[in-house]
């Protein structure tokens, strides 16, 4: 029978950056999961593309928050925007890291499903039980400032995370990743669009794959609060999932031992109906020794 999503872990919050030590092999990754408090409530509203509008979205970095414009027009680069050949589907706001976009709030390419879930994934988070984690469109989005004094203002195209390579609303992931208080379980509200068709109608096996890694990558890093790399991912499909559905990638982390943190995850749809998928993943500290403990593990492993 059906059961509403409710956070199953109440230990405490376990967010926060701290010192560094010991360097290794992975440059300048993302050490932290620096998210900023993202629990005010988009006002939806569904406009054409390309007309500014005003959503209170979350700002990034602790900023004080302001309207932000979900148009690609906010972002003004230092450089001419000259798109190589093969770039010519990015848009102008990719070409932007600092000040980045926000994109897990909805926008016109989400079905009214999609909507009315990630309302009530807000509504639950409102008591701050959960708080929906930004998401933007590339790695280094996330640390914006650092990114800045080390390599100055990045205008040209780059990577882009794997989910966030769709320019097309509605046309690949659509997700917001939601984290508990007490940052060892993460839940993703995502839409699998029609760019990421396998067997015809239905979701691609990878698709499903990103999801559950980038879920538990994401519970894996909140719960480091380091450089985490999947080490394993064992997953098995249980029901194919119809192209444009909208499921729940619900991850925990069920311990760790060492370096090793070991993670669960199951994708169902929104009414908890049906089971797509479940998944068991492995997530290794980068550096250091692990620990027995989250209050002693290795932290910041890149900073030296
Ligand atoms: C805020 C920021 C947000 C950023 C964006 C959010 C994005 C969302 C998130 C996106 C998420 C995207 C996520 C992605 O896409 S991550 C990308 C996919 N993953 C990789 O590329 C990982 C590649 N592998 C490695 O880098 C290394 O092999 C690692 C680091 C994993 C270990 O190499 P290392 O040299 O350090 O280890 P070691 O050889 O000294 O062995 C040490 C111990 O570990 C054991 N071991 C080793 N390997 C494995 C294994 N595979 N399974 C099980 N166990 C393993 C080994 O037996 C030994 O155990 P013991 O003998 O001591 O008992």
């Amino acid at each position: 029978m059906s059961q509403p999503w409710e956070p199953g872990d109440t230990r405490g919050p376990l967010m926060g950056g701290r010192g560094g030590r010991g360097q290794r092999g992975l440059g300048p990754v993302i050490q932290t999961l620096n998210v900023p408090s993202g629990d005010s409530v988009p006002q939806l509203r569904h406009q054409s593309p390309g007309v500014t509008t005003a959503v209170p979205v979350p700002t990034p970095h602790g900023a004080t928050a302001a309207p932000h414009p979900t148009a690609t027009t906010d972002c003004v680069p230092t450089a001419p925007l000259t798109p190589s050949p093969v770039c010519c589907c990015v848009s102008p706001q990719a070409l932007c890291s600092v000040s980045p976009q926000d994109l897990a709030v909805p926008n016109t390419g989400w079905s009214a499903a999609m909507c009315e879930q990630f309302q009530r994934l807000l509504r639950r988070a409102a008591d701050g039980s959960w708080r929906r984690i930004p998401s933007y469109r590339r790695g280094l989005d996330y640390l914006p400032e650092v990114v800045q004094m080390a390599v100055g203002v990045v205008t040209r195209p780059g990577p882009r995370l794997f989910l966030r390579s769709v320019d097309e609303e509605g046309a690949g992931f659509e997700y917001a990743i939601f984290l508990h208080a007490s940052g060892h379980r993460t839940q993703c509200l995502c839409q699998l669009g029609p760019y990421l068709e396998g067997h015809h109608g239905f979701a691609h096996g990878g698709a499903i794959a990103t999801l559950i890694d980038s879920t538990v990558g994401t519970c894996a890093l909140a719960v480091a609060k380091a450089s985490v790399m999947t080490a394993k991912l064992s997953i098995s499909y249980l029901a194919p999932v119809p192209v444009g559905a909208v499921v729940v990638a619900d991850s925990r982390m069920e311990r760790h031992e060492g370096r090793k943190i070991f993670l669960s995850c199951h994708v169902r749809d929104t009414k908890r109906d049906t089971l797509y998928a479940e998944a068991t993943g492995e997530d290794m500290w980068c550096c250091g020794d692990g620990a027995g403990d989250t209050e002693t593990i290795p932290q910041n492993c890149a900073s030296g």
